[in-house]
């Protein structure tokens, strides 16, 4: 077992820190040129190679990347379920490499794990599912009735202590799941495509639930998805992996906003909204001469930037309808599109219009044809 005071599996996630020499920091994550080679029968597979990045405490970090990107591999070097073959993880600024058996097993109460597939034991109840990382920790049973009580209380499971996991809804069980990785107060949260296996309106909640514990509990939450739109949800910051190597990371709203790597705008393209049917069947390449003519034009906005109507308006004083709008307000930014028909009067002479200079390096604008 493990030379670790008991209790402290049973301590939430901010009292882990009191008592440890101040400033240490809890639950930052830094990958140090990392390298990660699988050496199968069939020959080795690099995994990953060349990762240099840091997680700050309190954040939640998205992980994201086509299937065999490396994602899993990432993630599972943060509990040293794996190891890497070159490089090193520091958590809180300490090498987890050096750790001894006892210290690890100490260690892993620290990062809770939450499951695609909720790994839950079929033949216990809630409660019991939730307590087993204290039982096993041999925490005493007033201590773990109180935490089990706070962490189901925590995700809204309240009245299903005696349910058994055939009985609960795919929301519900990942709630258990959830609790279950928190009971034993962990600093960081691992969370292996964690809303994969539920419904868009599931996904929401459980999503809304996790920020929520990040913001009550101040512990990291690290992710790992092939959705952007979870990373949008509720991600502060985001790694882009493509074939074990780093495309690209940072905020989420400037990596949305200006995404700088091919596999980026691949994966944000579902996001993007394509052009309205009607729009699209009616649209011409150039203007007709001697007509009233609208040009279609295109304005996404990444960064600083936001829609400023007034300054449209005077640029197009003949006319300005609005006719499609996708913005999002991320990390305090707008990130999205508006479509504006602009009128231009019959001067175009049967050529494309150019564009008043709108451009700034947050605002990007295009004529997509004319109506
Ligand atoms: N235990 C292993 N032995 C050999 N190769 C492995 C092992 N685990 C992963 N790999 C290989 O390493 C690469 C990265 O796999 P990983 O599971 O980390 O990617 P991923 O981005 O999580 O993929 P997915 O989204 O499909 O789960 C892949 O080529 C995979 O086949």
């Amino acid at each position: 077992m493990t030379a670790e005071p008991r209790e402290a599996a049973a301590r939430p996630a901010r009292k882990l820190r009191e008592g440890v020499a101040a400033p240490r920091r809890a639950g930052s994550v830094r990958f140090e040129k990392i390298g990660k080679t699988y050496r199968a029968a069939a020959g080795e597979v690099k995994a990953l190679s060349g990762i240099d990045v840091d997680i700050p405490e309190g954040s939640i970090f998205g992980i994201i990347g086509r299937s065999g990107a490396g994602k899993s591999s990432l993630l599972r070097l943060v509990n040293r379920l794996e190891a890497p073959t070159e490089g090193r993880v520091l958590v809180d600024g300490e090498d987890i490499a050096a750790l001894g058996t006892d210290a690890l097993v100490a260690f892993r109460r620290r990062v809770g794990m939450v499951f695609q597939h909720f790994n839950l034991l079929s033949a216990k109840t809630v409660r019991e599912n939730v307590a087993l990382p204290l039982v096993v920790a041999g925490v005493g049973r007033a201590e773990i009735d109180r935490r089990v009580a706070e962490v189901l209380a925590l995700v809204g499971l309240e009245g299903k202590e005696t349910s058994y996991p055939s009985r609960l809804s795919g929301g519900q069980k990942q709630r258990v799941g959830i609790a279950r990785a928190l009971v034993s107060g962990p600093e960081i949260l691992l969370c292996d495509e964690a809303t994969s296996a539920l419904d868009p309106e599931t996904t929401l909640q459980i999503l809304a639930l996790l920020k929520d514990i990040n913001r009550r509990l101040g512990l990291t939450i690290i992710l790992i998805t092939h959705e952007m739109s979870v990373i949008r949800e509720i991600c502060d910051r985001v790694l882009v992996l493509e074939r074990g190597e780093v495309a690209e990371t940072g905020p989420v709203w400037q990596v949305f906003g200006s995404p700088s790597h091919p596999a980026t705008q691949a994966l944000l393209e579902p996001l993007l909204r394509q052009l309205p049917d009607d729009l699209a069947a009616s649209l011409r390449p150039a203007p007709r001469r001697g007509e009233t003519t609208q040009a279609l034009i295109e304005l996404r906005y990444a960064g600083t930037a936001e829609p400023d109507l007034a300054l449209l308006a005077r640029h197009f004083p003949k006319g300005l309808r609005l006719l499609d709008a996708s913005l999002d307000r991320i990390g305090g930014h707008s990130q999205g599109r508006l479509l504006v028909a602009a009128t231009l009067g019959d001067e175009g002479e049967g050529e494309p219009i150019t564009l008043p200079d709108l451009q700034t390096p947050d605002l990007h604008t295009k004529v997509l044809g004319y109506v």
